[in-house]
């Protein structure tokens, strides 16, 4: 890079002194625009590999589907493949009575007669026709002075006029573009604008769309909307005209940028799903609808399976939708960090399926895009307690007690320490059975008997006789206490201490099993957990407490070995 860019690049400046009469930026957006899609266009000629005809008519039913009443068809002049594909959508009455299509023409009269032919018949059709008016391209590209350029945009226009004429039965709507209105002299573009509108002689019944294109994205969005507004202000005939706007995303602020211009005037918005696009895209009119959605406001488009929409368009695009993109990537709703996740889990429990959107993290509820909840949270190093327990719980219904998720996290902390991999929910559980469902030694319960019962009244005692193996033996115990635990741990004779014990009901009807969660000291030990699951409650405490004493003489075993090992290796 250089040292002083300076020399090479200069800011570019639409006004020569601040347009202080701005009042956009204290303007709120309340009603969504005329959204025009032009994938099957500015998308489609974006492409390494254009569309074909058959990816063409599927995009084109999936615009359909959502809701778009503009869309960009191509530009028919272009290719044998564009211009068939427009009459197919004619001549097999393709296009729904509410529909406009839309086709591009550069101002020149054979491929202005073309394209005309493209369309006649359909019952509305737009033709869009552009040259740029910035003055690098009139420099450059055309060679021109600011007289010629209008001139093109005039003779262009009455090429348009004339040709429709010729095709009464279908309504004919026209689309004009200053192209690379971003760095043209807004003046220019205004004069040149208001020549066209008088040449085709638009009324507030059927009103000229002139398009103002960020065909390069040149400034920040502010200055774009500054131009917008300017040009809101001071068109010729405002209500014969739709004002339109086209970003393109060179800078990455298209969105940004069309918002501002809604908010300076914009009636209408050009762009592609998903940002597809020349260069850096055009702007994503996936985002800008679901940013107005986010808001309260509908954007009269329908994304209720962003995920079918987001795989018409890499069909059709060939072209992979980034996984981070927003509303409709892969991971745009999957937290991995820690504080994320506990964040849902506790936004998830405590937001009314009725009231507002209140789930900390997630803009959106992605059940309102078809999405489901599976992916919302996904376990890695970054994770802590509340993404695993929310994971046990999705899952298998598993509510673990508050602690029990810090010691079990530990455990998934180690596991993605170790291998730096993403733990799935099926690895979560997993690490979950072989440490507290799976241990049955060196003790196992096999079965057991109970004398008294609870109903009995307080100072009634409990007796019981189990049968367990222990390091595979069987051995029968007997023991007396207040309640079902307390005579199992006594015949146990371990020294074992209760510390906290929890339960609850896992699904509902026949499959209703019970989950028991038991806290113990065994001696000196630290506290641990112990879990047992079993259609029987009582047999599932018994699980429990079997499973933190297994746990506790695992670990005493383990401490031991590794001392062993460390003095062996010592000597
Ligand atoms: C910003 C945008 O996205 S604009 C849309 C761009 N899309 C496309 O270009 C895709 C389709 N285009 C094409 O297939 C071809 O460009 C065609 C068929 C339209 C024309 O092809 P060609 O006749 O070979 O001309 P080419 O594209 O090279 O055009 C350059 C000529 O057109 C002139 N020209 C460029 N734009 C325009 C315009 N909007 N109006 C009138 N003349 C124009 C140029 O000055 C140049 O003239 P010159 O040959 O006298 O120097
Ligand atoms: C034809 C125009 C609208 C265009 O695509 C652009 O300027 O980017």
């Amino acid at each position: 890079m250089l040292a002083h860019p300076e020399k090479k690049y200069i800011p570019f400046q639409p006004f020569a002194q601040d347009y202080a009469e701005r009042t956009w930026p204290s303007r709120r957006i309340s009603h969504p625009p005329i959204w025009m899609s032009t994938d099957l266009r500015d998308g489609n000629q974006a492409l390494i590999e254009p569309m074909s005809v058959e990816r063409k008519l599927r995009f084109f039913d999936q615009l359909i589907r959502i809701g778009f009443k503009e869309i960009e068809v191509g530009f028919p002049s272009a290719s044998q493949t564009d211009f068939d594909f427009v009459r197919r959508l004619v001549d097999e009455k393709r296009i729904p009575d509410d529909v406009t299509i839309i086709v591009l023409t550069q101002a020149r009269e054979d491929l202005i007669a073309r394209t005309v032919e493209s369309v006649a018949g359909a019952r509305q059709a737009m033709v869009h026709m552009y040259n740029a008016v910035a003055p690098a391209f009139r420099r450059i590209v055309f060679n021109m002075s600011k007289d010629e350029v209008r001139q093109i945009a005039v003779q262009g226009t009455q090429w348009v006029k004339q040709y429709t004429s010729r095709h009464p039965e279908t309504q004919w709507r026209y689309e004009y573009s200053p192209e690379v209105f971003s760095t043209a002299e807004p003046e220019f573009a205004l004069e040149v604008c208001n020549a066209v509108g008088k040449t085709w002689g638009a009324t507030p019944d059927n009103k000229i769309v002139y398009n103002l294109p960020a065909t390069i994205e040149a400034t920040t969005p502010n200055l774009y909307a500054d131009q917008i507004e300017w040009m809101h202000r001071n068109l010729d005939n405002r209500n014969s005209v739709i004002l339109s706007v086209h970003p393109h995303n060179d800078r990455g602020t298209a969105v940004a940028a069309a918002e501002f211009a809604m908010m300076a005037g914009a009636d209408r918005v050009e762009g592609c799903l998903f940002g597809s696009g020349e260069r850096t895209g055009n702007v994503d009119l996936v985002t800008l609808a679901l940013n107005l959605y986010t808001q309260g406001i509908h954007p009269g488009l329908d994304f209720s399976d962003i995920d079918e929409v987001r795989r018409c368009a890499e069909y059709c695009n060939q072209l992979p939708v980034h996984p981070r993109h927003p509303y409709a990537g892969d991971l745009v709703f999957t937290a991995f960090s820690g504080s994320h996740q506990d964040a849902i889990k506790k936004g998830f429990a405590k937001q009314d399926p009725d009231g507002v959107w209140e789930v900390p993290y997630l803009p959106i509820d992605p059940a309102d895009l078809g999405r489901s909840y599976d992916a919302v949270i996904r376990v890695n190093s970054q994770s802590g307690k509340g993404g695993v327990s929310y994971l046990l719980e999705q899952e298998h219904g598993l509510v673990l007690p508050r602690r029990l998720q810090i010691e079990f996290s530990r455990a998934i902390q180690k596991v993605s320490d170790e291998t730096g991999r993403e733990v799935t929910a099926e690895n979560v559980y997993d690490v979950f059975q072989s440490e507290y469902l799976g241990q049955h030694a060196p003790w196992k319960l096999i079965r057991h008997r109970i004398a008294g019962t609870p109903e009995a009244g307080e100072g009634r005692q409990f007796r019981i006789e189990v049968d367990l193996e222990h390091d595979g033996q069987p051995v029968t115990v007997t023991g007396e206490g207040d309640g079902a635990i307390s005579a199992f741990v006594a015949a146990l004779d371990l020294p074992i201490r209760i510390m906290d014990y929890h339960e609850h009901a896992i699904g509902t009807g026949a499959d209703t099993r019970a989950a028991s969660y038991v806290e113990l000291r065994l001696g000196e030990s630290a506290t641990g957990f112990g879990v047992g699951v079993n259609r029987d409650i009582v047999t599932a405490s018994f699980h429990a407490v079997l499973s933190a004493v297994n746990r506790h003489l695992g670990q005493e075993t383990t401490d031991a070995d590794i001392a062993a090992t460390a003095d062996a290796s010592a000597a």
